[in-house]
């Protein structure tokens, strides 16, 4: 039994001009300890069906799916409250503006302290402890310190390590990480990389990392399902990805690669296929 099993998701959003479909069909599953990554262009409906997995679209998003199950339980079948119970402690996630994801208004230390208040039911001194051990394993210097800071006070590679220690402190099975390192800068991104899948290894933990960025799933992907327009194209273990990708637009995405510009200019896939390309021999 996989940790996240997903078939045939659908989520289609009520908007001014009608239903607009996101996300259209999509299956996947990931098991404990396996590093899934979803890549494709923006808009392709990456961090939709991901959010649709959490249950964190607003109420115009219609999601339906043959199974949304979460360690052998039916996400659909269950109320709100009980929901509640897992997102956040046993599947967790974070997001691509660590310092526009936190709260402005509190220090970081209360907001962890929150979510251990919350979801582990500690008392004052014993969320503190925590909190502190949490920063640390993070990388955080000085954490007693830096409980006491605002997200203003941080710079954006702390606040992904804040953001990443609160998704860290229930111990969770499942960690969605969407676009983890796409706002930092790029010596801090390989940092944040590198303690993402070090926490994951030691944990155990199974990870989902959303990104459009081919060297991001090359370093870290176990799988990699590629997703386009809300469907999924390809999917396939990282090796087989890069080295005989099957679909035509696989391999569009990967001769987009800066390493593979000929021309002025990189490439864009509406350059090197038609959408009737794209789709021909899309797996479900
Ligand atoms: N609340 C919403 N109402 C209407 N449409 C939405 C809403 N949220 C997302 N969408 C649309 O759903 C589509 C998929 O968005 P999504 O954010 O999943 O893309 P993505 O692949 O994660 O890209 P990005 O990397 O830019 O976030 C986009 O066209 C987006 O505009």
């Amino acid at each position: 039994m996989s940790l996240l099993e997903v078939e045939n998701l659908v989520v289609e959003f009520q908007t001014a001009s009608g239903p607009f479909r996101a996300v259209d069909g999509v299956s996947l599953r990931v098991n404990a300890g396996e590093v899934l990554a979803i890549v494709g262009e923006s808009g392709s409906g990456k961090s939709v069906s991901m959010l649709a997995a959490m249950g964190l679209l607003p109420w115009t998003a219609k999601v339906t799916a043959d199974k949304l199950q979460f360690d052998g339980r039916n996400l659909l079948g269950m109320s709100a409250s009980e929901r509640r119970k897992i997102v956040g402690k046993d599947m967790a996630m974070i997001f691509q503006e660590p310092i526009a994801s936190l709260n402005p208004c509190f220090t970081v230390g209360f907001q962890i302290e929150e979510v251990l208040k919350v979801h582990e039911k500690l008392g004052k001194a014993a969320r503190r402890a925590r909190a502190i051990e949490l920063f640390s394993a993070v990388g955080i210097p000085n954490p007693e310190d830096r409980l006491g800071h605002f997200p203003h006070q941080m710079s954006g590679g702390q606040c992904q390590r804040v953001m990443i220690a609160i998704a860290l402190a229930c111990n969770p099975k499942l960690l969605i990480a969407d676009e983890p390192t796409t706002a930092l800068d790029v010596t801090i991104q390989k940092q944040i990389l590198d303690l993402l899948m070090r926490l994951q290894a030691e944990r155990g933990m199974g990870l989902i990392i959303i990104t459009h960025n081919m060297g991001v799933v090359a370093e870290t992907a176990d799988r990699v399902i590629v997703q386009y327009k809300g469907r999924k194209i390809e999917e396939a273990d990282v090796l087989s990805l890069f080295e005989s990708p099957k679909s035509a637009y696989t391999r569009a995405l990967l001769s987009a690669l800066p390493d593979n510009a000929t021309g002025d200019r990189l490439p864009t896939i509406a350059d090197l296929l038609s959408d009737e390309q794209i789709f021909e021999g899309a797996v479900r």
